[in-house]
């Protein structure tokens, strides 16, 4: 059951009192009408649209010694009918949970994605991607690769209609990438700016 169906009742300020399906193909979207109590005490009404999709997770792989990242890229239309030039996206790997719990989730999208089966794999935080509108929570990893942990080429589940290259980049290559807009994605920017400041990069 999506998270949109069942509203949480957890912080008395909120009293769901209708939950209507909009839309139910790929996800789901709802609009829910709830009552907010502000500071002051008084009620007021709002109705705020929810897209579900689950929750996914995404992982950087990075090889300390030769300083690169493995990165994926696809096209991605959300982005492309937003003004991206072509709409390919340099990510890292990520993909939903479905049924998975989160680590074994990231373990199966690695593999798909860039052919690497990895190893210990780093739990970096957790975040909300688009908290006004999307339910999704994002899982968010980190874990080495080498020649050794790659199996095969990647490029993930072509059934499902993934078209995945993969771009192995210099570390500060990359960093110039978020400066310069040649990477646009927000998990990515994330990972890479952790791995620099506090991650595997990191000069401490
Ligand atoms: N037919 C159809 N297929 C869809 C649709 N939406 C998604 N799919 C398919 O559903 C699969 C989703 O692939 P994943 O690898 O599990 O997810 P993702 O698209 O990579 O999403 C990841 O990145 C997103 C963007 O950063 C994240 O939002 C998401 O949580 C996840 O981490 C792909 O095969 C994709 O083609 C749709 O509307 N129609
Ligand atoms: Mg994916």
């Amino acid at each position: 059951m999506r998270a949109a169906e069942t509203p949480p009742t957890t912080n008395p300020r909120i009293r769901v009192t209708d939950v209507r399906l909009l839309s139910d193909n790929w996800y789901t979207l709802h609009t829910t009408t709830f009552d907010i109590q502000a500071a002051d005490g008084s009620w007021s009404s709002q109705s705020r649209e929810t897209y579900d999709r689950g929750n996914g997770a995404t992982i950087l792989l990075y090889d300390v010694d030769r300083r690169t990242v493995l990165l994926t890229s696809q096209f991605r239309y959300p982005a492309y009918v937003n003004g991206h030039p072509d709409g390919m996206l340099l990510e890292t790997a990520a993909g939903l949970l479905d049924d998975d719990d989160p680590e074994t989730a990231i373990r199966r999208e690695a593999i798909e994605e860039t052919g690497h089966r990895v190893g210990e794999v780093t739990h970096v935080f957790d975040a909300f991607m688009s908290p006004g509108s999307v339910t999704e929570r994002l899982h968010f990893y980190a874990a080495p690769y080498d020649a050794g942990t790659r199996e095969h080429a990647g490029g993930g589940l072509v059934d499902e209609g993934e078209h995945i290259t993969l771009v192995e980049l210099d570390i500060d290559a990359a960093l110039d990438l978020v400066e310069s807009g040649g990477i646009i994605d927000a998990k990515s920017i994330m990972l890479l700016q952790w791995a620099v400041l506090r991650g595997p990069f990191a000069t401490r």
